[in-house]
């Protein structure tokens, strides 16, 4: 049989709820054969991130060489990036290799507090990655950083959706997880209308990396060849079961389910 492939460039989470191995699970819940280039690993689990040990970004280089020069991809996503070293030799991957399924999850800061891009990385995530994605998938304060736009509404984000995708980026779905109320309202701007997708807010701690997992639950569908509101709707409903059927690991903000939504019968 043939598989579909999809790439993640990622921080690695020994504690296993975000990067790479958050992305890996839910490739390969989605059926689509999945690849990593590490970035940064980190020591970190349910209560924090206790230490960030960045690669170098030749190391970077080479993985995804070394994937891409015998296995190929249908799809890549970012997530951790850390330093503008790395950003720019991502970038000048994602270019060399004519790659244009690229989906940018902005990573910036875990949910604990600690850094996990430098603040002086900013301005090539703008400049140089973002006129390379198809999708980029920031979360309130991530839009809000690139966009400058504060967002306290649906309006807010449609202003904030313009602001980013002037960057070169094609489509920008900004993620409604740090909504106040009982909804999450992830909307979706493709240069020309909104859309949203809106979930009902479930009441848990237990949300530890579910922004690498919206991401890359898009990625696998757009390597299975699905448009970017399709792939976007998929992700709302793999991250809805993910937390609904929530596993309780850790003692501080645990990992989501990522084999609730094919135990539903949903792939
Ligand atoms: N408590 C919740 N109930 C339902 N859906 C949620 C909840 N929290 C987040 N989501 C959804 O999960 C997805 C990820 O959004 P979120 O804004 O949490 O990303 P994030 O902050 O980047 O996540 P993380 O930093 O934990 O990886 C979105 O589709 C969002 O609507
Ligand atoms: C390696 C890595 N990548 C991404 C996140 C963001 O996830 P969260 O905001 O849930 O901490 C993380 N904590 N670690």
């Amino acid at each position: 049989m043939t598989a579909k492939k999809a790439m993640t460039i990622a921080g690695s989470d020994s504690g296993g709820g975000a990067g790479i191995q958050a992305d890996l699970k839910t490739f390969q819940e989605l059926g689509v054969f999945g690849t990593s280039a590490i970035t940064a690993v980190t020591a970190q689990n349910t209560l924090g991130v206790h230490g960030v040990y960045p690669m170098s970004a030749d190391a970077v280089e080479k993985q995804i060489d070394a994937v891409i020069q015998d296995i190929g991809l249908d799809a890549l996503k970012t997530g951790m990036l850390f330093s503008t070293e790395i950003i720019e030799a991502v970038a000048s991957k994602i270019k060399e290799h004519n790659i244009t399924n690229v989906i940018v999850d902005p990573v910036m800061i875990a949910k604990g507090g600690a850094p996990l891009l430098q603040e002086e990385a900013m301005g090539a995530l703008k400049t140089s990655l973002l006129p390379l994605a198809l999708v980029v998938t920031p979360n309130i304060p991530e839009a809000e950083a690139i966009s400058g736009v504060t967002i306290k509404s649906v309006e807010d984000k449609e202003k904030a959706a313009k602001v980013i995708a002037s960057f070169g980026v094609k489509n920008v779905l900004i993620k409604g997880g740090h909504d106040e109320g009982n909804k999450t309202i992830d909307l979706l701007y493709d240069g020309e209308s909104f859309y949203t997708f809106t979930g009902q807010r479930i009441d848990t701690k237990d949300t530890h990396g579910t922004g690498c997992t919206f991401s890359a639950a898009m990625t696998a569908a757009i390597a299975k060849g699905g448009s970017v509101r399709v792939a976007a709707e998929t992700a709302k409903q793999f991250i809805q079961a993910a937390i609904e059927d929530g596993i309780n690991i850790g003692n501080g903000h645990g990992p989501t389910n990522h084999w609730a939504y094919k135990k539903r019968g949903k792939c």
